[in-house]
């Protein structure tokens, strides 16, 4: 094994039973099915129990290694000792508490010491946006400094967070520890699917200057059937940010795509299903939606932006990605808005090619989006109006399905946008239907959709929740003072809501071609 090299473990990716080729936004739950044990166990340290650590520190211990897991934060300790697991995560809570009940898996608030006698020590901390867009590694930086001295000798630190290229360097200097090899494995996991997804992985990336602690490290993993790509930390820490910027480039492309089909009256399903068949692009990721979010995507486009920018790198392709999104976005609310409008209000400052129905540099008088809810004089709609006085429905407001995740939730940007414009909004998620956040600045959270769409004037679904499909439709018909549904993504079907007597506006699918 040499660094540079790429290398396939003896299993190759035949027989995997990842499902994330047809992967989209309304897949099921993905199942999870067993995995062998580890032959020769390894004392770890996983330092952050969020999404990441906590998946990382259960599986591991599911897998037969004794596990410590340290968070900063005391109240969640405590709930995860008592086997209480608050975020959404399928089989996550019972690996929590069957990695307890063996003995395999701890919890401590104390992070120095998690790792005493470790072998292995995983940085799960978050990276978040920080200023500028740049990743902000004060939480990796602290913890490096809160642990450099505690750390066993020959121990290898694993950095499993998105991190700038150049951070396992970083780490590696801040430790100052010569013994001690820092190496990048970053974590490929989606939320909702954590544990699916890191039991049986597209693939095990694990960057190092030093073989023995690259073996050491692919030898955690080795019950797993999955590729493995042994490279040099620089590699593997690009790798990480070129997965999201790149789907999120396929999700900016396809969004982008159904504002052209809606143009010229085309359907985007169609047309993906055409493009799906060639084997070179794949159906997968390209279902378009109200623009890209969550935890990851955003913060980790806008950091390889900042990392291009500062290294005089230029990459086109990355600022148009991270544009586009916001410009899809715009488009979706000046089609609320022209529809639901009640009349002239206050002038904003409208983007060229944000005009509903409109695409950047559309000629006058070409064809309107048969969708865009503008006027049909190809003008695209005004840009003027004021939602003051109207009521909206928001259905979902995570930022996906399978979720209570509401970090940079392209739902919550819309939202946004529609309070700005003057509307009230009412908000059901399934997900939040319990522990509500506080967002009452911005909207009110109902724990039914009916109360949702009680007297609004439209009802926009923002999130793909299954069962939004199935929502009694004639009863909302009756509820809503106008009888339009914004499905933001493409979820319902158009003639079941039109038998309900409810006007469907999706994305780029025109609704003479659906009916
Ligand atoms: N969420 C995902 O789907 C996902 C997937 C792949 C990679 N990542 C990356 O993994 C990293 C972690 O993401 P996450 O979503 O798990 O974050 P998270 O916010 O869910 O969890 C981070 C945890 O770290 C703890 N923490 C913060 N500072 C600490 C400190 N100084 N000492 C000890 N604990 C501390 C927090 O209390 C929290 O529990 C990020 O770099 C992220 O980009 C996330
Ligand atoms: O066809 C699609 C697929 C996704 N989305 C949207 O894209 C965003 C991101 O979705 P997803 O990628 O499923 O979310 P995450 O769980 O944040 O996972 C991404 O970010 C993680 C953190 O880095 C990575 O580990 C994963 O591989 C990567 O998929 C969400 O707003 C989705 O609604 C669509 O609109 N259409």
């Amino acid at each position: 094994m040499s660094n540079r090299s790429s290398d396939r473990s003896s299993n190759g990716s035949s027989g995997r039973s990842s499902d994330r080729s047809s992967d989209h936004p309304v897949a099921p739950v993905s199942p999870v099915s067993p995995v062998a044990r580890i032959a020769t166990a390894s004392r770890v340290a996983v330092i952050g129990t969020g999404y990441v650590g906590l998946t990382t520190g259960a599986c591991l211990a599911s897998l037969g290694h004794h596990v410590v897991c340290a968070d900063a934060d005391p109240h969640k300790v405590d709930r995860l000792r008592r086997g209480e697991v608050d975020i959404l995560e399928p089989r996550l809570p019972e690996l929590v508490r069957d990695g307890q009940a063996s003995g395999h898996l701890e919890f401590t608030q104390d992070t120095k010491a998690s790792v005493a006698g470790a072998e292995v020590v995983f940085f799960c901390l978050p990276t978040p946006m920080g200023v500028g867009g740049a990743a902000d590694l004060a939480a990796v930086e602290a913890v490096s400094d809160e642990i450099r001295t505690a750390l066993p000798h020959g121990c290898v630190v694993v950095n499993k967070s998105t991190v700038p290229v150049g951070t396992a360097e970083r780490v590696a200097a801040l430790l100052g520890r010569p013994d001690i090899t820092v190496v990048s494995n970053p974590e490929f996991l989606r939320e909702g699917h954590a544990v699916h997804d890191f039991l049986h992985p597209d693939r095990i990336v694990i960057g190092a200057a030093e073989q023995e602690a690259a073996r050491r490290v692919a030898g955690l993993y080795a019950p797993l059937d999955a590729p493995v790509v042994l490279t040099d930390t620089a590699s593997a820490e690009i790798a990480k940010y070129a997965a999201n910027f790149f789907l999120a480039m396929k999700l900016s492309f396809v969004n982008n795509l159904a504002t052209l089909c809606e143009h010229f009256t085309a359907d985007v399903d169609d047309v993906v299903a055409a493009l799906g068949h060639d084997p070179r692009i794949g159906p997968a990721f390209l279902k378009p939606g109200p623009g890209w979010g969550g935890s990851c995507l955003p913060k980790d486009t806008h950091a390889l932006l900042t990392v291009c920018e500062e290294s005089g790198v230029e990459f086109p392709l990355l600022r148009a990605t991270i544009d586009t999104n916001v410009e899809h976005q715009s488009r979706l609310v000046e089609r609320v808005v022209a529809e639901c409008s009640p009349g002239p209000g206050t002038p904003h400052d409208a983007r060229p090619g944000t005009l509903p129905g409109a695409l950047p540099g559309a000629q006058p008088g070409a064809r309107p989006s048969a969708l865009s809810g503008g006027p049909s004089d190809g003008s695209g709609g005004s840009a003027h109006g004021s939602l003051h006085g109207v009521t909206l429905a928001l259905l979902g407001l995570t930022f996906k399905a399978g979720t209570s995740d509401l970090r940079d939730s392209p739902a919550l940007a819309i939202a946004r946008r529609l309070r700005e414009r003057g509307a009230e909004l009412r908000a059901y998620d399934p997900a939040l239907s319990e522990t509500r956040p506080d967002l009452s600045d911005l909207l009110t959270i109902v724990d039914t959709p009916e109360k949702a769409v009680e007297g609004a004037r439209a009802c926009v679904v923002l999130t793909e929740w299954p069962q939004f499909r199935d929502l009694d439709w004639e009863a909302v018909a009756g509820l809503l003072t106008a009888p339009v549904v914004y499905d933001f993504r493409n979820l319902l079907d158009p003639d079941r809501l039109a038998r309900a007597g409810l006007s469907w506006q999706g994305i780029g699918r025109s609704l003479a071609m659906v009916s």
